[in-house]
């Protein structure tokens, strides 16, 4: 059991690690109960195995709970689903003063985090996140999105929750793929700024993925800590450093876009490859080392994960794939600041990288790797 509090300047909430905390989930959601009910977010899949469970604690406790679901996937952080939760919510009467609650992977946290950013004006959100990328990130930073045919996130709101409750246990019901890319999340802490971190990866990684409970429990403490903390220092990404946390998304986003959002290809698998490519465009500069490049893939690929753009079934060109990058939120001035690296745990802000030359870079990458079709 772990608690970390991310502190934002005058505000700060509170991230419970605790396993088996949904088999008492009232005691942790009681602070946040108005007016003796509660208003719940979730996704089919999600609801189908856990909703029974957390509803019958609620009836014992005589707090009416109602439940909006959500068709899982990607697909539905759309405007059709914001739009159909919205409506629900204000069907139910929701007031400022209430809470909604998000109980699934990273798409319900950003669907149901924009809707509570927006709805008269602003209600506030708790998020449950039962996958492990959810556990380790989309749940804590407030950053919140749906997807438009132009791109990935490109509409939303930084709006943060009151707490957020993870239960490793949760996981369990987790399809192993969405485990295995929940672990690229994990990974980037390591590369970030915590080269330590990352070789405890390297030796426990297959723990994490197997839900060893104690390897699992540092892999989630860790995560949020990393992120708590960089979010705390640049809440709204505008001094260089919450930007780190974007490490292999602009590849990554690039290449979720060309493959239809979740259809091909799930987020963190692009971001698992994106990262791969910073690495290997680094070191193409003469930023990093080649071997940096091919220990993460090495890695990656003892964990079955995507490593190539092969892998990723893109078969777009660089400069195809580059147009996708020129939606990218960090984009200023016409220049896209990129997340590369001079070594394992050692990420930075580049501020000259021409966009002609990452396309160039992603032709040659077509060329060179053999397809390992791992997906
Ligand atoms: N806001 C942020 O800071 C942030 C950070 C990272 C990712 N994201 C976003 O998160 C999304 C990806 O999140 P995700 O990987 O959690 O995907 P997801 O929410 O689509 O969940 C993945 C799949 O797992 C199923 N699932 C979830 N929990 C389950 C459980 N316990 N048991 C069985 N099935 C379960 C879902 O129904 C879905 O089919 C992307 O849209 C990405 O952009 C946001
Ligand atoms: O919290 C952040 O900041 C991140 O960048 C975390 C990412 O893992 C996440 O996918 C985020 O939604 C990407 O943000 P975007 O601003 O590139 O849409
Ligand atoms: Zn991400």
């Amino acid at each position: 059991m772990a608690r970390v509090n991310i502190a934002l300047g005058q505000r700060s909430y509170d991230i419970l690690v605790q396993a088996g905390a949904l088999g008492s989930i009232v005691e942790h959601i009681k602070p946040w109960v108005q007016r003796g009910r509660t208003l719940w977010v979730s996704d089919s899949q999600v609801a189908a195995h856990h909703w029974d469970g957390i509803a019958v604690q609620l009836a014992e406790a005589g707090i009416e709970a109602h439940l909006h679901v959500v068709p899982a996937g990607e697909a539905s952080k759309s405007w059709a689903e914001l739009s159909r939760l919205i409506d629900w919510l204000l069907t139910w009467g929701v007031e400022r003063s209430d809470t909604i609650f998000a109980l699934g992977g990273g798409m319900i946290g950003d669907l149901t985090g924009f809707a509570a950013s927006i709805v008269k004006r602003g209600c506030e959100f708790v998020q449950v996140p039962t996958t492990l990328l959810a556990q380790v990130d989309s749940s804590v930073g407030g950053k919140t999105a749906i997807n438009t045919t132009a791109g990935k996130n490109l509409v939303g709101t930084f709006h943060q929750p009151r707490f957020v409750l993870i239960d490793p246990e949760v996981l369990a019901t987790l399809p192993p793929r969405e485990m295995r890319a929940g672990y690229a999340e994990v990974v980037k802490y390591g590369l970030i700024d915590d080269a330590a971190f990352f070789d405890w990866c390297e030796t426990h990684g297959q723990q994490v993925l197997a839900q060893d409970s104690a390897a699992l429990e540092h892999a989630i403490v860790t995560s949020v800590s990393a992120k708590a903390r960089i979010v705390g220092e640049d809440e709204r990404e505008t001094r260089d450093r919450r930007a780190l946390l974007n490490l292999g998304h602009t590849f990554g986003h690039a290449l979720e876009a060309d493959t239809g959002f979740g259809e091909r290809l799930l987020h963190g698998e692009a971001v698992g490859v994106g990262m791969i490519l910073a690495l290997q465009y680094s070191a193409r500069r003469g930023d990093c080392d080649a071997a940096d490049a091919a220990r993460v893939a090495a890695h990656f690929a003892a964990c079955s994960m995507p490593t190539t753009l092969q892998d990723t079934g893109v078969s777009s060109e660089g400069a195809a794939l580059v147009d996708h990058m020129r939606h990218d939120k960090k984009m200023t001035g016409g220049t896209l600041p990129f997340l590369l690296l001079t070594g394992i745990g050692q990420t930075y802000v580049a501020h000259d990288v021409d966009l002609d030359d990452v396309a160039r870079f992603l032709d040659e990458r077509h060329r060179s790797a053999a397809p390992a079709a791992v997906l």
